[in-house]
Order: structure tokens, then C-alpha cells, then sequence
């Protein structure tokens, strides 16, 4: 797993851990970390041409006194200071290295010249849209051609949320102090971020429960089969998709499911919905339904519901998914699902797990909350989601998160913007069903599903030779490169 903490979290460890410590310590550490990045990012330090963007806080401080380090090796390191302040002791440090302070005039022309750009505007005290001269800079910033290096966090990025209300520094590497920043992991900012890399400066011990954390593959664990598994025991997923106006995505939920591990898959539906899924996958057995509130009765044992894609959103559709929400055993729903549900919220008052799988716009009709807004604080309402809904929420889109009320948000690493494709995400509830069905917890189903949804969208956009660079890709291709993701993780 990689730990994030919010901004008052690291303030309040940095605040304990700087009491035992000489003054200047972590700063310092900082600085080191900073420019140990920066000179391997360099082909040689000696001679190499640095400009560093100061802005008046301690951001600023790190990297004036990591221009020092690099100005002691050789560097010829110029500053541009933003605002009416520096940090004094850094700004003496560079300029006894040799460095020295440059007109803001000269800034941008200094900047585009740069073989390397150190981003020292803001950091975790940074609020709100980049004022000037900062907002300048910082397009300046993204536009060098040189390597561009933010210090802690591209000024512009919100550390706690990554919320990005204007300009912003685009980096190759964001070398971050102490702990990750959720804004590095969540987009809009981690879009913003390159490379993340991490230095210790003992923060580790005096750091609180994470406020999010991301996955990695070891922590991914779908259930394996043992010698003693049969398919009952495997989990036995119950599909209720599709309908007389939409039958692809009844089908792509089953091949989810189908390449998701499951036991067995159950799907049940309307007869052309039904006679599609048996075509497509034999694997499947299939129930036509009539309406109504018996519709279940006729389907058979399962130990977990996926409910929702291609269902419509009529009487019919709200009384299966009553009733499926009536049962005590694990859902998951998701599109058509979710807009019934943002009619019929009472329906979420349940004992068993629920799992909603929404993308901005299903999640703004749950909420009555504005799209766009989700999009730009996508962990702000993920976390209401869940509490509001009292559920577990998996919120899609360019990163998904996924919360329970109580526990850390959970940051998927997975995914390639090629998934914004129409029907990825039946694949997904498919998939996750079938997981859930395993036996995993919502939180870990989502979690998995999310990772192995996202890592076979990789591997089928990026085919036998990824360094040539990724392709468009259907819903199916992620179904068909689900096995190749499941084996990664052995
Ligand atoms: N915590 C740790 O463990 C360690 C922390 N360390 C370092 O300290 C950093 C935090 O330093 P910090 O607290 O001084 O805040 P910082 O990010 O420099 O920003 C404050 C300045 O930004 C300005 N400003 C704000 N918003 C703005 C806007 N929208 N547009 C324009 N300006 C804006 C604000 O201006 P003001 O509002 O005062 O006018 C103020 O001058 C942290 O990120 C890390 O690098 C390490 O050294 C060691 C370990
Ligand atoms: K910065």
C-alpha cells in the first residue's frame, strides 16, 4: 500500500517530530532529498543551467537551499522570486553558492532557456487559485522545454484534495517530503505530478492513520481456487442486466463476470437479452424473468447481485432491484440501477453489504450535486457519497476512488485514459460481482475489481509491444486481456 495524509496531518506530525530535532533539520533533509533528484535527473550538474521559482513560504526555503547544493556541484542556478518575500537563511545559502537572484521580467526567457526548473512556489500551504506573478510562472513552468521538478507539490495543486482551481505546475517529477499528498494520487493533480518520488525525513513515526491510500499488486488478492473448491464454493454471481432497448451491456457485464473468477454466473433478463448472453457465453446459465415482484424466485442460489447495466429505469427495473435489495446478500449496482436509486434512496436501508459503482454524472443524480464539481473534488464526494448513502462507493472516471464511511479512500493506480469507452464499465460490475461473489469484502472487491479492470486495459491498449505506445481499445478487448491481468498478480 502507499500511505497519503492530509495537510494537517503532516503539519501536526512535522510539528512533533521538529521538537526533538535542531532547528532546520527537516528542511534540510528536504533540500538533500531534493537535489539528489535533481542531479540524477541531469546528465551532468556541473555547467548544468537551473533556475529556481521561489515562492515566500517554505517551499520556497527547500528549494533555494536545494539550488545551493546544486550551485555547490557546479550548477550555474539563477531564482526568480514570486511574491514580496523569500526565505532569507535559503537565499543566503544560494547566493554564498554562487547563485543569484534574477528580475521576474527575466523569468520566463530564463525558464524556456533551463535545462532544469525547480518549482518552489507553493506547497502544502498553498490555497486556492495561483495568484500573480505565481500563475504566470507556473505556465511558464509547464511549458519548458527543460526537465520540471516541483518541490512537495506542483504549486497549483491542492496537497489535501488535488483540486486544481487555475494555473498549474505541470512536472516530470514531484519529489514529495515525508508522506504522499492525496492531490498526488487524485486527479485533476496527479495529472499534474510526472513521477512521484518520495524522500524520508523521519515523518514516518509520527504520522497518523492514512487519510487515503493506493493499492499496490500484492494487496490485490482475489480469491484462488483450492483442491477441495467446487463452483458453489467459488461464489455464484447473479447478473440481473439488460432489457427489450439495451442488450451489449447484459452481455459485456457477463463476460466481466465470466472472466472474473466466478464459480458459476447466473444471468437472468428478458428473452432477446437472454438468448444474446447464451450465445455469446455457454458459460452462463440464464433465466428468462417475467417483471414482478417474484422475478427472483425463478434464477436459482447465488451469493452475490449485480444489478443494473442496460436494465432501463421504469416500474419494471425499480421492482427487481427492490427486490434485490430486499435479499441479505451482497449487491452491487450500477448505471440504470443507480438512477432508480437516485429516486428511490430508501431502497439503500439494508443489513448487507451494498456496493455502488457510479461515474460523475450517475453520482451527481444520487447526490443532487453538480457533475463538474464532482469531477474537480473527486475524493470530497466519494467520501460524502458513502456517508450519505451509507454504502461503499466506487466513483469511476479518470481516477477512480473508492470509500467506505470510516476508512481511508481507497486510490486506484490501474487505468489508461483508453478506457473512457463506451461499456468498460459493465466489464466492471461484471468483474466486481464476481469477486464479491468470492467471498471479498465490498471495499476489497471494488478495490480488486478497479486494479484488474484497470491493469487489463493497460495491457490490451499497450498489446505484445507496450513500448510502441498504446491503442484505442473496446469494452471486449478489457474482458479478453482479464486472464493476462489476474496472472500479474501471482
Ligand atoms: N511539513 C513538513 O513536514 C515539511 C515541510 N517542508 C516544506 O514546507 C512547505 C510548507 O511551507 P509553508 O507552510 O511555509 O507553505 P508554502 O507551501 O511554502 O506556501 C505558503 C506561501 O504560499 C503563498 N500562497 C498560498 N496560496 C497561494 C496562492 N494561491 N497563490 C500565490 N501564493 C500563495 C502564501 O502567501 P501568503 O498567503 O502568505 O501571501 C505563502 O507565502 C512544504 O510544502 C514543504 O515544501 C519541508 O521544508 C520540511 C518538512
Ligand atoms: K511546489
Amino acid at each position: 500500500m502507499r500511505y497519503a495524509h492530509e495537510v494537517g496531518n503532516v503539519r501536526a506530525a512535522e510539528g512533533a517530530l521538529m521538537a526533538r530535532l535542531p532547528e532546520g533539520t527537516l528542511m534540510q533533509r528536504a533540500a538533500a532529498g531534493l537535489a539528489r533528484v535533481c542531479a540524477g535527473l541531469l546528465d551532468r550538474v556541473y555547467g548544468a543551467d537551473v533556475v529556481v521559482l521561489a515562492g515566500s513560504g517554505d517551499n520556497g526555503g527547500d528549494a533555494l537551499y536545494a539550488g545551493a547544493r546544486l550551485a555547490r556541484r557546479g550548477a550555474r542556478v539563477r531564482v526568480v522570486a514570486a511574491g514580496s518575500r523569500l526565505h532569507q537563511a535559503g537565499l543566503a545559502d544560494l547566493r554564498a553558492a554562487g547563485g543569484r537572484l534574477i528580475e521576474t521580467a527575466a523569468a520566463g526567457e530564463a525558464v524556456a532557456e533551463a535545462d532544469l526548473v525547480i518549482d518552489g512556489l507553493t506547497g502544502i500551504g498553498g490555497a486556492g487559485a495561483l495568484r500573480e506573478p505565481h500563475a504566470t510562472l507556473a505556465r511558464a513552468a509547464s511549458e519548458a522545454s527543460g526537465t520540471v521538478v516541483a518541490c512537495d507539490v506542483p504549486s497549483g495543486v491542492d496537497a489535501s484534495s488535488g483540486r486544481v482551481e487555475g494555473a498549474a505546475v505541470r512536472a516530470d517529477v514531484t519529489v514529495t517530503f515525508g508522506t504522499l499528498k492525496p492531490g498526488l494520487l487524485v486527479d485533476p493533480g496527479a495529472s499534474y505530478c510526472g513521477v512521484v518520488e518520495l524522500v524520508d525525513i523521519g515523518l514516518g513515526p509520527y504520522l497518523n492513520d492514512p487519510d487515503v491510500v493506493s493499492p499496490a499488486a500484492e494487496d490485490v488478492r482475489p480469491p484462488l481456487p483450492g483442491a477441495e473448491s467446487d463452483k458453489y464454493r467459488r461464489g455464484v454471481v447473479g447478473i440481473l442486466a439488460g432489457g427489450d432497448e439495451f442488450t451489449g451491456a447484459a452481455v459485456l457485464a457477463t463476460g466481466g463476470a465470466v472472466h472474473g473468477g466466478a464459480g458459476m454466473v447466473r444471468f437472468a433478463s428478458v428473452p432477446h437479452a437472454v438468448e444474446l448472453v447464451r450465445h455469446r457465453w455457454p458459460e452462463a446459465v440464464t433465466t428468462v424473468i417475467e417483471p414482478g415482484a417474484k422475478a427472483l424466485d425463478a434464477i436459482g442460489r447465488v451469493q452475490a447481485w449485480v444489478v443494473g447495466p442496460g436494465l432501463g429505469t421504469g416500474d419494471d427495473a425499480e421492482e427487481l432491484i427492490s427486490a434485490v435489495l430486499s435479499t441479505d446478500l451482497p449487491v452491487l449496482v450500477d448505471a440504470d440501477g443507480l438512477t432508480v436509486l437516485s429516486r428511490r434512496r430508501d431502497l439503500l436501508t439494508r443489513d448487507a453489504p451494498t456496493l455502488l459503482t457510479p461515474h460523475a454524472g450517475e453520482l451527481a443524480r444520487l447526490l443532487d450535486a453538480d457533475r463538474t464539481a464532482i469531477e474537480a473534488r473527486r475524493l470530497e464526494y466519494v467520501r460524502r457519497a458513502a456517508a450519505e448513502l451509507d454504502a461503499t462507493v466506487l466513483l469511476k472516471g479518470s481516477t477512480t476512488v473508492i470509500a467506505e464511511p470510516d476508512r481511508p479512500v481507497r486510490v486506484n493506480p490501474t487505468g489508461t485514459p483508453w478506457l473512457a469507452t463506451a461499456g468498460t464499465g459493465d466489464v466492471l460490475s461484471g468483474l466486481t460481482g464476481a469477486l464479491l461473489a468470492g467471498g471479498m469484502s465490498a471495499l476489497d472487491a471494488a478495490c480488486a475489481g478497479a486494479y484488474l479492470h484497470g491493469l487489463a486495459a493497460r495491457l490490451a491498449a499497450g498489446g505484445p509491444h507496450p513500448e510502441a505506445g498504446e491503442s484505442p481499445i473496446s469494452a471486449y478487448d478489457v474482458i479478453t486481456a482479464l486472464p493476462d491481468a489476474f496472472r500479474t498478480l501471482r
